[in-house]
């Protein structure tokens, strides 16, 4: 799996290059102007052939410098280049400065103002090179400005070629550690005088707002950042490439799939594909929940979904169904007694089982074989919910871990009022799974809001709900988080080229903690679930994206075979 870095930790591992003498900060900037190069001629094919036109907008930092070195390099091609710099040449960081100076033999360097860079043709393509990793505040308006004139330039003559943006590092504003757009509040360009764009300061704050600055195209050096994964199509990088400058054997080793990541680096779920097919082997095949030569159903576990009163269970057989199909080897629905004729009608290989209160529940769980619990899908909130809850993580232990427990929807917002009572139930083998509401009633200072007005990223605020909570806590999104006490950290992005839009479906929740029960449930399952919930949420994205368009919550569980038998299980 791969990992994502901070800006703080990229610049830890460029120091360690550069102190080590092997690489100098010169021949970095080098590799990467011209890793941006390569990254456009290979995503845009008609651009590597004739020559054509370039505007380069560079910054006052190293990001700037990158620019420097584009503008060059499309030169020597025979490009026409317009460079524009925000600041003073005299103020550039050294190595940036070096390129500037190199820059400045071949070409003119103007002034960044939105009137001069709006003058002239539409480019072939625009450099976006004004801030990269180094942004620490919003961008200056004039930057904003800037790039909107060029991109909005009118086409010369005959041609019609589109404005393409490549962005180097990062589109200018994207914090890399959150994820957020730091843009400045501008002027609405439509609507009344006086109003402002609904583009807050420090922040876009919802994933409606159009961006002022985006890319289509986005080269990021040695390893992606968090923010890169972080946020809500439409992404502001496009699309995101990882250039190789040489910098790997001055990173740390990285963890091992079957682990929990470390607590330093997060780790970005999926598979990495080397152009090969995989083998069956590899991650998540050692994670799965598959039959054994010769092992009995009990081998696989025994999961156990509680469900709600009558009419309600819809969501508690959606999770029992995906435990069963993930590979629990029974499954059992426990419903209220008056709701068991409606389940009975509606299950055949999942089991049911009346199940009158808390004090029942604790009787039932008495039976070391049941080795998950999954509780919330359409309970309902209240006392009777908080009950079976407490009853369900205080159940006797398993050798030599407790049983799992996969808490979602009512099972978290019953502790709406109180969720410290919650967390005192919590042992390390529980799994919360709320969606950004749910998280916000459990920890209203680590909510959206809070955490954006702090600067707070959402790996972060993950950090210090499982921190808080004493165990594993699955934040949904399409940036779905994944954090552990101890600190390891995880995203899977339903993004980019793995966008799963069809998965916002009423009952995929469901799905999804019906899921990590099943991986769970194995008598295999490590002590530690999050690598078990980040192959669950792998898993459902890679459901939804192989049924596609169309897809109801009914269909998740049913395509998990096509899934294994493409894993080559
Ligand atoms: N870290 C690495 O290993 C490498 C970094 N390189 C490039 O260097 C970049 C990082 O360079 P820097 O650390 O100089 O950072 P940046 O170039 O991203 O920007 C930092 C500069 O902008 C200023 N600044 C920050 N926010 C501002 C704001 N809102 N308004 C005005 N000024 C602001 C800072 O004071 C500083 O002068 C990377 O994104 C990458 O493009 C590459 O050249 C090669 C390798
Ligand atoms: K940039």
């Amino acid at each position: 799996m791969a990992e994502l870095l901070t800006s703080a930790q990229m610049r830890a591992v460029e120091q360690a290059a550069i102190a080590s003498g092997s690489s100098s900060g010169l021949t970095l900037m080098e590799r990467a102007g011209r890793a941006v190069v390569d990254a456009v001629f290979t995503e845009w094919p008609d651009l590597a052939e004739g020559r054509h036109r370039a505007v380069v907008l560079c910054g006052p930092g190293n990001n700037g410098g990158d620019g420097f070195v584009i503008a060059r390099r499309l030169a020597v091609r025979g490009w026409q280049v317009e460079l524009f710099l925000l600041g003073d040449p005299d103020k550039l960081p050294p190595d940036a400065r070096r390129m500037h100076d190199l820059w400045a033999a071949m070409g003119p360097v103007r002034g960044l103002a939105p009137e001069s860079a709006g003058a002239g043709a539409r480019p072939d393509l625009l450099v976006d090179a004004l801030f990269g990793t180094g942004l620490s505040r919003p961008i200056p308006e004039a930057a904003v400005g800037a790039f909107r004139a060029v991109r909005e330039r009118k086409a010369g003559g005959l041609r019609t070629s589109p404005c393409r943006v490549v962005a180097v590092d990062s589109p200018s504003g994207l914090d890399c550690d959150s994820g957020e757009m730091l843009l400045p509040a501008l002027p609405q360009t439509a609507g009344r005088a006086g109003d402002v764009q609904s583009v807050a300061p420090a922040a876009r704050m919802s994933p409606d707002v159009p961006l002022p600055i985006s890319a289509d195209l986005t080269v990021t050096f040695h390893k992606p950042k968090l923010g890169h994964y972080l946020g809500h199509p439409p992404m502001p990088s496009g699309k995101l490439a990882v250039a190789d400058i040489g910098l790997a054997d001055w990173d740390r080793p990285e963890t091992l799939a079957s682990q929990p990541p470390s607590a330093e680096r997060v780790r970005l779920v999926g598979r990495i594909q080397h152009g090969a097919p995989m083998p069956g082997r590899m991650w998540p095949g050692p994670l799965l929940n598959v039959p054994g030569p010769g092992l009995h159903k009990y081998a696989r576990g025994h999961a156990l979904v509680l469900a709600g009163g009558p009419g309600r269970g819809g969501a508690a057989r959606l999770a029992a169904r995906a435990a069963l199909r993930v590979g629990a080897g029974l499954v059992t629905v426990a419903c209220p007694p008056e709701a068991q004729a409606e389940n009975a009608a509606r299950l055949d290989a999942i089991m049911l089982r009346p199940l009158a209160d808390a004090e029942a529940l604790a009787e039932m769980l008495t039976d070391r074989r049941l080795s998950a619990v999954c509780l919330g899908p359409g309970l309902g909130v209240g006392a009777a919910t908080a009950a079976l809850v407490a009853a369900a993580c205080a159940s006797a232990p398993r050798a030599p871990a407790p049983r799992a427990v996969v808490l979602d929807a009512d099972a978290l917002t019953s502790f709406a009022d109180d969720p410290d009572a919650l967390f005192a139930d919590l042992h390390a083998r529980c799994v919360l799974t709320p969606h950004e509401g749910e998280f916000a009633r459990l920890f209203p200072d680590l909510a959206a809001p809070a955490r954006r007005a702090r600067g707070q990223s959402k790996v972060e605020a993950c950090r210090a709900a499982a921190a808080r909570a004493g165990c594993t806590v699955l934040l949904k999104g399409p940036d779905t988080v994944i954090a552990s006490p101890g600190g390891a950290a995880s995203i899977h992005a339903a993004l980019y080229d793995r966008a799963a839009p069809w998965l916002g479906t009423a009952g995929a929740g469901d799905v999804l903690a019906g899921m990590i029960a099943g991986l769970l449930a194995s008598p295999q399952a490590f002590a530690s679930p999050h690598p078990h919930v980040e192959v669950a949420a792998w898993l459902h994205v890679e459901a939804a994206r192989t049924f596609g368009p169309g897809l109801i919550a009914e269909d998740l569980p049913e395509t998990l075979p096509r899934v294994f038998r493409d894993l080559g299980l």
